[in-house]
């Protein structure tokens, strides 16, 4: 099938030239540095090229111009400022010099992808509005908060506190379900020491082993030179190392692409681009891992694009896979390959994800798109029921976010894809955090790769200020300090704000009291529907809605511009999701700032711990938040006394949302009437997975994690580890083992991994 150009135009020869890395690169160097904007590449001489060229040039030019005039009224001090006065760190290799061309950024597009369904939705702010909310901003009258610095030394050991048990409700998925229940337990109300109340330090108590704790907490060992040996190939060392590439030229990129990544405002590879790229491009296999915000999706993206331009397929196949945990994340990886491949010929992109419209996607996955982003169950519904999409061609293979792929909900699906594509072909994992799961995937299904590990493992990014807010026995209070909180860093509702928080409901709750308060939010999480999910983060980046609200299904990969801070109402359950929530700050070199509230519970503390071990090397610092609880006191009186308000509102809203149901019902019934014969035609969906299977899944390896962390834990006691720890798991307090509803599976793998081996 002959596919439409509907691109920029660019030299049909250029495209089809087999352009050999070696005359490239030849042609590359004969640019002089000084060359403004892209390079003219172009060999053929072909007209329509070289006025896109002259065109781009111009651009640039004013581009430059506009930029430079700006520049010139600005002092040069140690932090830059932007057009929006956020903070820019000079230093950073995103930075962008003043011969640069830039063009402003204004985040990844997540309009256009409807479910294809005619839903009214509930007007929840219409509710709020009815009772008396979202009015004036109620003031605390408090002057502002400050954050002072930890000192290490004055941190005293705590004794534990019992922890309640955690209370019925379902998570999301994408949370790790490690069976700690973070933002459900609660710390009985103690007695504590009058004067610690207002302490701005953090404890930092030794962590303590329990059967629950994560791996991360119980440390995973470092890869020792015999794994690395074993598991990945160590000849491209050398050129790892280097990351000499300090521009995008130098890595004998295609114009098209150079020009689509200056279009974006890259000059520069950050340092993951620099070694990822050149790997890439030779077709090896890659386990590649940055820090947040670090460019990791170009990373992968920019070598897909070329390796696709350089080798055109006659005829239309999908050829690259990118899988993804998230719809939004797939939306924005979407966007981003679009974006960079804007100015090449006939890249055709697709997406294949859940709570979007399956017939539409279906008629364009028919098309056969060269690469199509997908999140797992929905890519295995389409391969299985999508007549004429196959993934027969497929030649490159991406997990995004690779780690949380390997964890439960995801395993089977991947396992599953993993024997529906084709054996031979390049993967790529990336992330931000790895963990031990991996090496079972890199024997499961990858070729001796090549390992990228860019920044020292488990450190929050440089330019991220980190506060703790210590909560004793004032969690009921939670809802007064986060208003508290955003009124005194956003008192103009200017900027953007995370609030991570561990309960859907508890999200949707605190949406309507923030909302009485005066404050507009939006929330994020999975019981809302797809268009309210796309909806929230467009009001967010749009800053219709300053604050965001959301469970841990934002907190890895989203890419939104100019998110000031992140909050931690909840504290994550592993240091490896804290990492990925604070990062959805101070992101491409930017500042930023996160704030987390700590409770007394082991694990809340055994997270500030790691946290606190990952500043003593990096340029980011981390305070302690003074509270005014005077002041967090009459907020909550006020809250206390909507409590009868937001019982109403929930009401109302459940009766609205029922109406809407019936008045769905009906459209369907209607539906069936009219078409029924059409629909009943058609050839029945086949599934991977029933909902029941994936529970007898998560039981299954809820046990098998159980067992295999009980042996790591004999192991490590047998090797002399349990010095390192505190205490023992009989040690435990009663009610820190009644929290042990939900936990992970990692080794599923292991099984399918036994038989592969004991077939060699
Ligand atoms: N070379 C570059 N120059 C300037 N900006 C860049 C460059 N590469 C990427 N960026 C920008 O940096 C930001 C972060 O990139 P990206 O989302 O790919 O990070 P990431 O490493 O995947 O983060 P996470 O681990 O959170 O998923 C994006 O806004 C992107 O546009």
């Amino acid at each position: 099938m002959a596919k439409k150009n509907t691109k920029a135009p660019v030299s049909k020869k250029a495209a089809k030239k087999p352009k050999t890395t070696k005359n490239f690169t030849d042609f590359v160097l004969t640019i002089s540095d000084d060359e403004e904007g892209i390079p003219d590449l172009d060999i053929d001489g072909d007209e329509d090229d070289e006025k896109t060229i002259k065109d781009t040039v111009t651009e640039n030019k004013k581009a430059k111009t506009k930029k430079i005039a700006a520049k010139a009224n600005k002092k040069k001090t140690e932090v830059v400022k932007d057009e929006d006065g956020t903070s820019l760190n000079p230093d950073f290799i995103f930075s962008v010099e003043d011969e640069d061309v830039v063009e402003e950024f204004n985040g990844w597009d997540f309009t256009g992808h409807d479910s294809g369904k005619v839903r009214t939705l509930v007007d929840l702010d219409g509710i709020i509005r009815r009772k008396g909310g979202l009015g004036v901003v109620a003031s605390t009258g408090a002057k502002d908060d400050s954050a002072e610095p930890i000192d290490e030394n004055s941190v005293e050991e705590e004794e534990d506190l019992p922890i309640e048990n955690e209370e019925e409700g379902n998570d999301d998925e994408e949370l790790a379900l490690d069976g700690f229940g973070m933002g459900a337990n609660q710390v009985e109300d103690v007695a504590v020491e009058e004067e610690a109340e207002d302490d701005p330090i953090p404890a930092q108590p030794e962590p303590e082993i329990s059967e629950q704790v994560e791996p991360e907490d119980i440390q995973e060992p470092e890869d020792t030179a015999e794994e690395v040996n074993r598991y990945f190939d160590q000849t491209k060392n050398q050129e790892v190392n280097k990351s000499v590439h300090v521009t995008f030229q130098s890595l004998s990129l295609s114009r098209p692409v150079l020009k689509g990544l200056a279009t974006l405002g890259y000059t520069k590879p950050s340092p993951i681009q620099s070694s990822s790229i050149p790997i890439a491009l030779l077709g090896k296999d890659i386990v590649a891992g940055a820090q947040t915000g670090s460019g990791k999706t170009a990373a992968y993206m920019i070598p897909i694009i070329e390796r696709l331009l350089f080798k055109p397929s006659k005829i239309s196949a999908t050829r690259v896979v990118v899988l993804t945990p998230t719809r939004e994340l797939a939306i924005q990886v979407n966007d981003v390959g679009k974006k960079i491949s804007q100015f090449v010929n006939g890249i055709e992109f697709g997406l294949a994800v859940g709570g979007l419209n399956l017939r539409k996607q279906e008629q364009e996955l028919r098309k056969r798109p060269d690469i199509v982003i997908a999140t797992p169950g929905r890519f295995i519904d389409h391969i299985r029921n999508s007549p004429s999409f196959s993934v027969e061609s497929v030649e490159i293979l991406v997990i995004d976010e690779a780690d949380r792929m390997l964890e439960d909900g995801f395993q089977e699906e991947l396992k599953e894809i993993l024997t529906l594509l084709p054996g031979k072909k390049q993967t790529m994992l990336f992330s931000a955090t790895m963990n031990n799961s991996i090496k079972d995937l890199i024997q499961l299904s990858l070729h001796k790769p090549v390992r990228i590990m860019i920044d020292p493992p488990k450190q929050a990014v440089s330019g991220l200020v980190q506060e703790f807010v210590r909560l004793r026995k004032n969690l009921d209070m939670k809802p007064a300090l986060l208003f508290d909180i955003l009124t005194k860093v956003n008192p103009a509702q200017q900027h953007r704000i995370v609030v991570f928080i561990a309960r859907k409901m508890d999200a949707h709750k605190l949406r309507i009291i923030l909302g009485l308060l005066g404050l507009k939010v939006s929330e994020l999480h999975g019981s809302l529907t797809q268009e309210q999910r796309l909806k929230s983060i467009t009001d967010f980046k749009n800053l219709t809605v300053p604050i965001l609200i959301c469970t841990d299904l934002a907190s890895r990969g989203l890419d939104i511009p100019k998110i000031e801070v992140v909050i931690n109402y909840d504290m994550p359950k592993t240091y490896d999701i804290y990492l990925h929530r604070v990062g959805r700050t101070a992101r491409a070199g930017r500042e930023g700032r996160s704030i987390t509230f700590v409770s007394e519970s082991n694990q809340d503390r055994a997270i500030v711990r790691e946290a606190m071990k990952g500043i003593a090397t990096a340029k980011n610092r981390a305070l302690g938040r003074n509270v005014e609880w005077e002041s967090i006191e009459k907020i909550h009186q006020l809250i206390e006394e909507k409590a009868e308000t937001i019982g109403d509102i929930l009401s109302e809203e459940k009766e609205e949302k029922q109406f809407l149901r019936a008045e769905m019902e009906v459209r369907k019934g209607e539906n069936i009437l009219h078409h029924g014969e059409e629909i009943m035609s058609r050839p029945k969906r086949t599934w991977f997975q029933s909902e029941a299977d994936k529970k007898k899944e998560k039981q299954k390896s809820e046990q098998q994690i159980n067992s295999k962390k009980r042996k790591r834990l004999e192991a490590q006691k047998e090797a002399g580890g349990e010095s390192m720890y505190k205490k023992t798991r009989d040690d435990r307090t009663s009610n820190q083992k009644k929290n042990s509803t939900r936990q992970p599976s990692k080794n599923l793998m292991k099984k399918k991994l036994g038989k592969v081996k004991s077939k060699k």
